[in-house]
């Protein structure tokens, strides 16, 4: 899957492709969901987690987006498959971060602080603040697309919560995060905006 992955980027460039996006995220968060509610195009997806086993990727207004496999539990898959998935995923990640002008990832907002807590019982370090905090290393510009916004109970305790424990400061937590629906729409123009934004001062940096 590696030499897939490169290849993929490097292609970009032959094509002219302007930007990349990866969509990064625990599985069944909704990234596929999300990214069809964004870019109009389908890519795989279903109620069963694990759905999205590959990298997938496809052309949006000129640039290349990337849906990566989810990480964490997934029904039905052995441990071992899971951890090799992930491993994939950073590899991927760490060889093209020069390349990837955008991350979103995407978490579950309905489900994602209580699976927080039991990461964190366990002495473990949430596969989601590991994640964040990866991208946020090598660089990366990173929106949290906090996904299910139709079911979260209350929103702003939510985002607050989940900028704690990713170690996002409070003036940055508007910048950062962005409680939406991919399934019903709600702040789907939001994340346009600010994927627009971010893609423009990524241009302007690389001339
Ligand atoms: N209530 C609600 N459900 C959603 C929302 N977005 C996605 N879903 C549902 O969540 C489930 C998983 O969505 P997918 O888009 O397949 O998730 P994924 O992250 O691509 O999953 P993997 O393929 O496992 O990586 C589906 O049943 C979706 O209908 C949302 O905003 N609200």
């Amino acid at each position: 899957m590696r030499g897939i992955a490169q290849g993929l980027i490097k292609a970009q460039n032959d094509k002219g492709l302007m930007a990349t996006i990866i969509f990064v995220g625990r599985s069944n968060v909704g990234k596929s969901t999300l990214i069809y509610k964004l870019t109009g195009k389908r890519v795989r997806r279903g109620k069963r987690p694990g759905v999205t086993r590959k990298i997938i990727e496809l052309e949006w207004r000129g640039h290349r987006v990337i849906d990566m496999p989810g990480f964490g539990f997934m029904a039905g898959l052995p441990k071992e498959v899971q951890e090799r998935i992930k491993d994939e995923i950073v590899h991927f990640i760490e060889d093209n971060a020069d390349k990837i002008d955008l991350a979103i990832l995407v978490v579950d907002g309905k489900a994602a602080p209580e699976i927080i807590e039991r990461w964190e019982k366990r002495g473990e370090i949430p596969i989601d603040v590991e994640f964040y905090q990866f991208l946020t290393e090598l660089n990366i510009p990173t929106i949290v697309a906090v996904n299910k916004l139709d079911k979260i109970k209350n929103v702003q305790r939510t985002i607050h919560f989940l900028a704690e424990k990713f170690g996002v400061p409070y003036e940055k937590i508007e910048e950062v995060f962005i409680p939406l629906s991919a399934k019903f729409g709600d702040n789907i123009d939001v994340l346009r905006k600010r994927i627009d934004d971010i893609l423009r001062a990524s241009q302007e940096r690389r001339g």
